[in-house]
């Protein structure tokens, strides 16, 4: 990888991991003639488990730490990376995983839930380094622009996906905290010299307790800590689930326990608990007996039954039936196998789960499988705004149109794990009553909260070299596109008045002239972003580290119907480029569709736009004009892939993810026998595509009729590699003119 200019390909999990394994060697073989070198790197949850224990494995089970690697490789100028969607555990996935991998046999140590001693403490330690989204701030050292490239926003138009309805009287609504929250307590200072600090808790009686320290802060950082007071959340919990029984809607929480994943797991537990008050009031000693932790979600508790005997056990299933016949009705991820909205804090989660709602009449699924009006319990303020706006406008105008809306671009500051998700290593839940201050080097206090025994403390930065890079490339995009664009940002809020101070002298360092650039609190730019998409106009939404994964998932799902459809560049800092496939995850339901009936409906399009930008790339930095023909003729091939409706289809015996990668090639070789730029390719390809034209009936025939019978691959975390690529390659047709 040193000297060969290179293309990273990564190996990820789940719906994307078993595409790749179709596709990939799809593009190494038309790439190889270039003079375009394609490596794998393996950073899929079993890799990242395996990588980081060798001491428990033997020689031949060990595996290289690609994730460290690629985070190296990120800040290098000749970085070029594709990103495919990752699992981000949460601690029932990496359990899971665990069990998994140790039933391979490999010896991993269990998960140590309660560590007792040095030794469980430095493994969980090691485990929650890979818990929760531990790949993607690795990776970004660089802002993001995410949009919908023009031929996919014109397919959606032509082909709208479906929308539900939108009635006035719809019940559904937004439930936030108006006090005590991490929005209302929150404390921002902008650093005029670099410094190192510390964080200090200190007791009632005096005694101080360093959080952290050693962390070095550089000049024109901004930092902000603030906290969630238990006691106001409680309250707030507490009110919610009383609300949603009188006012008979679903009650609904909606976290990023994956992103914030100390503090949103917490949060997560409280409502757990508040949800089931009394079985909580009746039975937690026998709880804590067992070491229920529902901070992993009501499904921990579950788990943890099989502890107690049979009458326990019992008489507490009763409970919680009690429990649920009279509380507020909850909102279902699977009513078939009744799998609620707080079994599993990954199984909700807020950028997708509320675009999914709003998309769906405001609604979501009850226990009898049928939609519902939803209460949206999202605890803290700071962006909850923007989809109540949303939900008024949808009750107000009825539900978007796909055919004619607009499309809403994001330029997102990310780099450097900017705000709030890359606060988790400075976030911490309080023992005592006391305060915590941020000290400087030289002693001065640079924030102070005081605090309960419970709240949720935590700091969040975001590096000055970050915030030019995001007003330059928020003003590149204005001007290519020609459009407005709205930093969305709250002068109200102590953060957002900072970071608009920096934003207003940034932007005196660019051309504006002729450009609409604005800055609106995240309410007013929803609205004045609606009204204009409403009108088929287009809008580019500036935000920070939140609002770009909210927004990136909330506006494709309306326009697109899913944010896989997006194009998703992260120029990195130092002039490399990571190209992440769509917007969205991985599509769990997926895999569980290809195990039982041998059909892939994942839609690898995120991957064709990916690849085509990094080929472009590829070809600028390295004065390789084949991978810029490479890129042109991909982008031509995508286009017509969709004019033709060669997509994935949903349903099983038609085309799926590895038929639409056959027709990509057809199309793909066909646009390079076409072009005139470069002889040795047209010659090259002109071959591949009579080939693959010739055989088109056959192949699609090989594709389709393997399909319709269940399929053991071995794994859901790390399946058989053989059994899997195989799989993924039935036709051999197909594999024969490819390889
Ligand atoms: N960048 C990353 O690495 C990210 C990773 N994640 C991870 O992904 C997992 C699941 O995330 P979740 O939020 O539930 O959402 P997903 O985006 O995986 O899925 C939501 C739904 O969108 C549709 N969809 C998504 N991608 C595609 C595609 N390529 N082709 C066709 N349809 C698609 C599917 O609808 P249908 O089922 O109707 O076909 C799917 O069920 C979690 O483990 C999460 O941590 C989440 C976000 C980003
Ligand atoms: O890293 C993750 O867990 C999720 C990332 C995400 O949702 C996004 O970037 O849009
Ligand atoms: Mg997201």
């Amino acid at each position: 990888m040193e000297n060969t200019p290179t293309i990273i390909y990564t190996k990820t999990d789940e719906a994307p991991a078993l595409a790749t394994r179709s596709l990939l060697p799809i593009i190494k073989s038309f790439t190889k003639s270039s003079n375009i070198n394609i490596e794998s790197r393996d950073i899929s949850l079993a890799a990242r488990l395996l990588a980081n224990f060798p001491d428990y494995l033997t020689e031949s089970q060990r595996v290289p730490d690609a994730l460290a690697e690629l985070g190296e490789l990120v800040k290098r100028p000749d970085a070029n990376i594709i990103k495919l969607p990752n699992i981000s555990a949460s601690a029932p996935q990496l359990k899971a995983a665990i069990t998994e991998l140790q039933e391979q046999g490999y010896a991993l140590p269990d998960y140590p839930d309660e560590p007792s001693n040095d030794d469980e403490k430095a493994r969980r330690k090691r485990y929650d380094k890979i818990k929760g989204s531990a790949v993607n701030p690795v990776l970004r050292e660089g802002n993001s622009d995410r949009r919908a490239p023009k031929a996919v926003k014109n397919f959606a138009k032509m082909h709208p996906h479906s929308m539900g309805v939108w009635s006035k009287d719809s019940k559904t609504h937004v439930s936030t905290m108006t006090h005590g929250d991490f929005a209302h307590n929150e404390v921002s200072v902008t650093l005029e010299e670099a410094t190192t600090i510390k964080i200090v808790h200190t007791d009632k009686s005096g005694k101080a307790t360093v959080l952290k320290e050693g962390l070095s802060l550089l000049q024109g950082e901004i930092i902000d800590t603030t906290i969630m007071s238990k006691k106001a959340l409680l309250e707030f919990l507490d009110e919610q689930v009383e609300d949603a029984l009188d006012k008979s809607v679903l009650f609904s929480l909606h976290m990023k326990a994956t992103m914030m994943k100390v503090s949103d797991p917490i949060i997560f537990g409280h409502a757990v608990r508040i949800f089931f008050k009394d079985l909580f009031k009746k039975h937690g000693s026998t709880f804590e007996k067992i070491g229920v932790d529902v901070n992993n979600g009501f499904g921990n508790l579950l788990e943890k039954l099989s502890e107690l005997s049979e009458d326990k056990r019992e008489e507490i299933r009763d409970d919680i039936r009690f429990a649920l016949d009279h509380g507020p009705d909850l909102a279902m991820v699977n009513s078939d196998r009744g799998i609620t909205n707080l079994h599993v804090p990954s199984d909700v989660i807020i950028d997708a789960s509320m675009p999914a709602m709003i998309r769906t009449s405001g609604q979501m699924w009850n226990a009898d499988g049928k939609l519902q009006d939803t209460k949206a319990v999202i605890p803290d303020s700071s962006y909850a705004g923007i989809y109540s706006a949303t939900i008024n406008f949808c009750k107000k105008h009825g539900a978007f149109d796909p055919t004619t809306m607009g499309t809403v671009p994001n330029v997102g500051l990310m780099a450097q794990k900017a705000e709030e998700y890359g606060s988790h290593d400075k976030t911490f839940e309080i023992s005592s009553k006391g305060k915590v201050e941020v000290i400087d080097a030289s002693g001065n206090i640079l924030t102070s909260h005081k605090v309960e025994a419970g709240d949720i403390w935590r700091m969040c930065q975001v590096k000055d070299a970050p915030i030019q890079d995001w007003v330059k490339l928020a003003v590149t995009r204005a001007r290519a596109s020609q459009t407005p664009a709205v930093f969305w940002l709250d002068k109200k809020r102590a953060h957002d008045a900072e970071l608009i101070k920096k934003v207003n002298t940034y932007l005196q360092d660019y051309d504006t002239s002729g450009l609409d650039i604005r800055i609106l609190s995240p309410i007013k730019a929803t609205e004045f972003t609606l009204e204009r998409i409403k009108d088929g106009k287009d809008t580019i939404s500036v935000s920070g580290n939140v609002l770009r994964d909210y927004l990136t998932d909330l506006f494709p799902i309306l326009e697109l119907g899913t944010s896989a459809k997006m194009l998703s560049i992260v120029p990195l800092m130092n002039g490399g480029g990571l190209f992440e496939t769509g917007a969205g995850g991985s599509a769990p339901k997926h895999v569980q569709q290809f195990t039982q009936e041998n059909h892939l409906r994942w839609d690898s399009l995120g991957e064709f736009l990916a690849l085509a930008v990094s080929l472009e790339h590829f070809g600028n930095v390295n004065n390789n004009k084949k991978a810029i023909i490479l890129s042109q003729t991909l982008d031509d091939a995508t286009d017509k892939l969709l004019a033709n409706g060669k997509s994935p289809s949903r349903k099983v015996n038609k085309l799926d993810n590895r038929g639409s990668h056959f027709y990509l090639s057809l199309f793909w070789a066909e646009a390079l026998a076409n072009q005139t730029k470069d002889e040795e390719l047209k010659h090259e390809f002109a071959k591949v595509f009579k080939d693959l034209q010739a055989h088109e009936v056959k192949i699609v025939e090989e594709l389709i009729t393997v399909q319709g019978e269940a399929i053991d691959i071995k794994g859901y975390y790390e399946p058989n590699e053989d059994i899997t690529s195989r799989a993924m390659r039935p036709s051999e047709t197909l594999n024969k003119i490819i390889g």
